[in-house]
Parts: C-alpha cells; sequence; structure tokens
C-alpha cells in the first residue's frame, strides 16, 4: 500500500537529515540566518534555506526522495558560499559541509534506490 512505501522513505530521509546535521558543528546552518543581525542578507539570497526549515518541511512530506532533500540542501550552501567571502570562517565551514554531505548524500541515494 502507499503508506507502506511511503514511510520507509521518510525513515531514509530523517536518518540523512540527522546525519547532514551532524557534519554542522558549529551550527552554523542551525537556524534561519537572522536579517535583524545581517539586514542586507536578502539583497543577495533571494531564497534563504537552513536545517530547521528542511526538518519542518520533513515532517510535512513536502520531500518524496533523497534528490528532493539534495535540492534545498545545495541551495543552502550556496547561500552561504555566495554571501559570505571566501576568507571567513563561514565561507570555509559552507565548503565543507558541502563536501562531507555530499558523501551522506551519495550513500542516502544508494539506500533509496533499494527501496523503490
Ligand atoms: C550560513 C550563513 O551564511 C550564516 C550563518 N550565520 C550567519 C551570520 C551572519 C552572516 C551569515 C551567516
Amino acid at each position: 500500500a502507499l503508506e507502506m512505501q511511503l514511510t520507509p522513505m521518510l525513515i531514509l530521509l530523517r536518518s540523512t537529515l540527522e546525519q547532514l546535521l551532524e557534519k554542522d558543528t558549529a551550527h552554523i546552518f542551525a537556524q534561519p540566518v537572522d536579517i535583524k543581525e545581517v539586514p542586507d542578507y536578502l539583497e543577495f539570497i533571494s531564497q534563504p534555506m537552513d536545517f530547521s526549515t528542511m526538518s519542518s518541511k520533513l515532517e510535512n512530506h513536502t520531500y518524496r526522495s533523497v534528490a528532493d532533500l539534495e535540492v534545498d540542501f545545495n541551495l543552502m550552501v550556496s547561500n552561504c558560499l555566495l554571501y559570505n567571502s571566501k576568507d571567513t570562517v563561514f565561507h570555509r565551514a559552507g565548503l565543507r559541509l558541502r563536501d562531507l554531505g555530499g558523501a551522506v548524500l551519495r550513500h542516502a541515494q544508494r539506500l533509496a534506490s533499494n527501496i523503490g
């Protein structure tokens, strides 16, 4: 039945998001960038993304595949690399999350292919 098919995917997506969160040890990506603290942020970034938003989208069944999750992960990382100049801790953290997260997502995609 459909709910049987969706449940394993939901479990896989939760596990994948947890693994991605673990790579952000400084919790730089945990919450939305605070526009009060960073008033020019939306002049550069049209679609903010962060892990708490991804978690809400996951629980609202917005993601139907690992690829869907990957789109928002890549958006979050791209925003960081665009807004923060190369000589910043935040930019370096974005590069590191991109590389570590890529490995997590490749493994999750392989597991997802075994569910289908
Ligand atoms: C993820 C990211 O770019 C940021 C996370 N926290 C911030 C604070 C000021 C400017 C940028 C950020």
